[in-house]
C-alpha cells in the first residue's frame, strides 16, 4: 500500500530535501541580499529632520534632507549632479535653508538672500573662512605645505595690497593699461589672413579661417576669451612676461581645468584625461612667474637682469608691493603665491565676455540698442554734460591706398555710469552664467537671521563643528525671484530712478561672493569687461557661421564661479562700415 507521506516524500523528495537542506544558506543570501534595502529604508526614515523651534528661544532647527545611505548620506548625488539634489531639497523648506549630510559633515546650505547677508555679516572668528581657503590654495596651486606659518604671519598685508583692484587712485592705474591695451588689439583683432605666422595670437587659438580680405570665420570663446588676458595680464603683470611665456593664458586655463583634480590630490601620473595636462600647466604657469619674481629680486637690488625683461617698469603697483612682502619676509620664490593672483585675474573674466557677447547677439535687436546707448547723447548740448559717446572709433591716418586700422577710443566711466542697459546686461549674464559658491566653517554655535523687515522670516541656530555653503547660483536662478529664471532678459536689472532716468541694480544676485572672501578684482573686472564687449559692438559685425542654424547658447559646464560651454560658437566677424566709408 502506497504510504501517502512516503510515496510524496520518495517522490518529490530530492528536490523538497534540497531546498530543505539549502534554506539556511538561503535565507543568509536572502537576509544579505534585502538588509541594504532594509537599511536604507529605515535610514530614510530615522535621518530627516524637520525644521523645529528650538525650546525655550526664538531659533528654529535647520531642516535636514533625509538621506539613505548611513556615513555617507547624501554625498553620492551631491557628486553626482549637485544643482539637482539643492533644488529639490530647497523646494521642500519654504525658508531658503535646509541641511546636507556629506559624509559625516553637516553642510547647511543657504539660498534665501537676508540668511546669506547674515552669514556675511558674522565675524571670522565665528564662521571661518581662512582655513579654508589656505587648505584650497595650497592644494590648488600647490604652494609647500611649510609656507603656512609665513603666509599667516602676512595675512594682513597681502590682503592690503588688495586695495590696488578696489581703491583709487591704484585702481585707475591698472584700467588706464588694460583699457589702453583693448583700445589697440580690438581694431587689430582681426588680420584677414589665413597665415597662421600674419596672425594675432588670439586668431590662431580661435582657429581662425580666412573668408575674403574683409571677413574672417573662428571660435568666438577663444577669441575673446584670449582677447581679455592680452590686455589685463600685461596691465597688471607687465608686458615680458607674455612676451616671454607666450602661452601662459592657457597654461592657466589648463591648471584652472584640474581644479578638482588638485583638490583630491591626484598626481600627475594618474591615468585620467587632464588630469597631466593640469599638473602641467600649473608647473609652466609656476615655472614663468618663479622667473619674474627673480628678475624683480634682481631690480630691487640694483643688479643685472636678463635683457629679454627689459626694463620691468610697467609691471603694476599691485605687483610690486606683493613682491616687497614675498622679498622682505623670506618667501622663497616657490612660495610666493602670485599663481592666484593670475589665476584669479584671467580665470572668470576671459570667459565672462564670451557669454555677455553671446547673449546680446542672440537677442534680437539688442546690438543696436546697446551701439546707440555707448554712442550716447546726439545733441551737442547734452555732450557737453559729459552724455557721451563713451566708444568712438575714428578714421584712420592714409597714405595713398594704404591706411591704419580705425582708432578706438573706450570711456569705462561713462561705460560703467551712463549705459544702464549694457550695464543690465552685464549683470544678467552674470545671473545665467556664474557659479560661485561660499563656504564657511562654524568655530562657535550660531545664529542666522532671517529679514528683519518680515516678522514671519525667521532665525535659525547652526552649531559648531559644522559647515555653511551657499551656493550663488541656487539664489540666482530661483524662480521665486527672477521669473523665467532660464531666460536671458536684458532689461531684468534696469530700475527707473525717481528722476525718471535709468540705471541697472544687482538686486539680490551676489555673482561675486560676500563677506571677507569676496572677490576683491570685482570693480576692475566690471570696467575691463563692459569696455571689451562695447570696443567690440562697436567695431565688429558678428553672425553665427551656420546661418541656418543661428545662435545656439552652449550647455554650460561648472567651474568654480563663470561656467564654460560645453561647445565653442563659431562666428563670421566682419569690420563694420564707418561714416567715412572705411
Ligand atoms: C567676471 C569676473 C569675475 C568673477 C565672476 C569673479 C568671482 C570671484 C569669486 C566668486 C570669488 C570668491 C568669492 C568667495 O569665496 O566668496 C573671487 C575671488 C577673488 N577674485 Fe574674482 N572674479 C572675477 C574677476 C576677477 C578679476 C579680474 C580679478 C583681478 C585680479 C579678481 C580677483 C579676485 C581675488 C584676488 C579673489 C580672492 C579674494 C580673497 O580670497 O580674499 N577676480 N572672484
Amino acid at each position: 500500500m502506497d504510504d501517502f507521506y512516503e510515496s510524496a516524500s520518495s517522490s518529490d523528495g530530492p528536490q523538497l530535501s534540497s531546498i530543505y537542506r539549502l534554506s539556511p544558506s538561503f535565507s543568509a543570501v536572502l537576509t544579505l541580499l534585502l538588509a541594504p534595502f532594509a537599511i536604507a529604508i529605515a535610514t530614510r526614515l530615522l535621518s530627516g529632520r524637520p525644521s523645529e523651534k528650538v525650546s525655550g528661544r526664538n531659533e528654529r532647527t535647520v531642516f535636514l534632507l533625509p538621506y539613505s545611505i548611513p556615513v555617507i548620506g547624501h554625498a553620492f548625488s551631491f557628486l553626482y549632479d549637485p544643482i539637482n539634489l539643492m533644488i529639490q531639497a530647497r523646494n521642500k523648506t519654504p525658508h531658503g535653508i535646509f541641511a546636507l549630510y556629506l559624509g559625516s559633515t553637516t553642510h547647511n546650505v543657504i539660498s534665501d538672500p537676508a540668511l546669506v547677508t547674515s552669514v556675511m555679516a558674522q565675524r571670522e572668528s565665528v564662521v571661518e573662512f581662512a582655513p579654508i581657503a589656505w587648505n584650497i590654495v595650497q592644494k590648488w596651486f600647490g604652494f609647500p605645505k611649510s609656507s603656512k606659518t609665513k603666509y599667516e604671519a602676512c595675512w594682513r598685508e597681502f590682503n592690503m595690497t588688495f586695495n590696488h583692484l578696489m581703491k583709487e587712485p591704484y585702481l585707475s592705474q591698472l584700467l588706464k593699461p588694460t583699457i589702453r591695451n583693448l583700445e589697440e588689439n580690438i581694431p587689430q583683432m582681426i588680420s584677414f589672413t589665413d597665415s597662421e605666422i600674419d596672425q594675432q595670437p588670439w586668431e590662431r587659438w580661435a582657429k581662425t579661417s580666412f573668408v575674403s580680405d574683409s571677413e574672417s570665420e573662428l571660435n568666438l570663446m577663444s577669441l575673446t576669451r584670449d582677447m581679455m588676458g592680452h590686455a589685463s595680464v600685461p596691465a597688471i603683470f607687465g608686458r615680458a612676461l607674455m612676451e616671454k611665456y607666450p602661452n601662459i593664458l592657457h597654461d592657466v586655463y589648463d591648471l584652472d581645468s584640474g581644479f578638482y583634480f588638485f583638490l583630491m590630490g591626484l598626481p600627475a601620473w594618474t591615468p585620467w584625461p587632464g588630469v597631466m595636462t593640469a599638473h602641467v600647466g600649473r608647473h609652466q604657469t609656476g615655472e614663468a612667474l618663479g622667473d619674474l619674481q627673480r628678475a624683480l629680486d634682481a631690480l630691487v637690488d640694483g643688479k643685472p637682469i636678463d635683457p629679454s625683461w627689459g626694463e620691468l617698469d610697467d609691471v603694476s603697483g599691485f605687483i610690486m608691493e606683493r613682491h616687497a612682502i614675498f622679498k622682505n619676509n623670506g618667501f622663497e620664490i616657490n612660495e610666493r603665491g602670485d599663481i592666484s593672483i593670475l589665476w584669479a585675474s584671467v580665470a572668470n573674466a576671459n570667459i565672462f565676455v564670451y557669454w555677455h557677447l553671446l547673449f546680446i547677439l542672440s537677442t534680437p535687436g539688442l546690438v543696436d540698442r546697446i551701439r546707440e546707448e555707448v554712442a550716447g547723447a546726439k545733441d551737442e548740448h547734452e555732450a557737453g554734460r559729459g552724455a557721451g559717446p563713451f566708444v568712438t572709433v575714428t578714421k584712420p591716418l592714409s597714405i595713398g591706398s594704404i591706411s591704419e586700422s580705425p582708432k578706438l577710443e573706450i570711456s569705462h566711466e561713462g561705460l560703467l555710469k551712463k549705459c544702464p542697459l549694457l550695464k543690465s546686461t552685464y549683470l544678467e549674464s552674470l545671473r545665467m552664467t556664474d557659479q560661485p559658491w561660499s563656504v564657511r566653517k562654524v568655530a562657535q554655535d550660531v545664529v542666522i537671521k532671517g529679514d528683519k523687515k518680515d516678522l514671519s522670516s525667521p532665525s535659525f541656530l547652526i552649531h559648531k563643528g559644522e559647515y555653511i555653503t551657499i551656493p550663488h547660483d541656487l539664489h540666482m536662478r530661483d524662480p521665486k525671484y527672477f521669473k523665467d529664471p532660464e531666460k536671458f532678459d536684458p532689461e531684468r536689472f534696469l530700475v527707473q530712478n525717481g528722476d525718471g532716468t535709468l540705471s541697472a541694480n544687482a538686486k539680490t544676485i551676489r555673482p561675486f561672493g560676500g563677506g571677507p572672501s569676496m572677490c576683491q578684482g570685482r570693480a576692475l573686472a566690471e570696467a575691463e569687461c563692459l569696455a571689451l564687449v562695447a570696443g567690440v559692438l562697436v567695431f565688429w559685425d558678428i553672425e553665427p557661421a551656420d546661418k541656418n542654424a543661428g545662435w545656439v547658447i552652449p550647455k554650460q559646464v561648472k567651474t568654480t564661479a563663470i561656467s564654460k560651454p560645453a561647445h565653442d560658437t563659431r562666428v563670421r566677424i566682419k569690420r563694420r562700415r564707418f561714416d567715412w566709408g572705411a
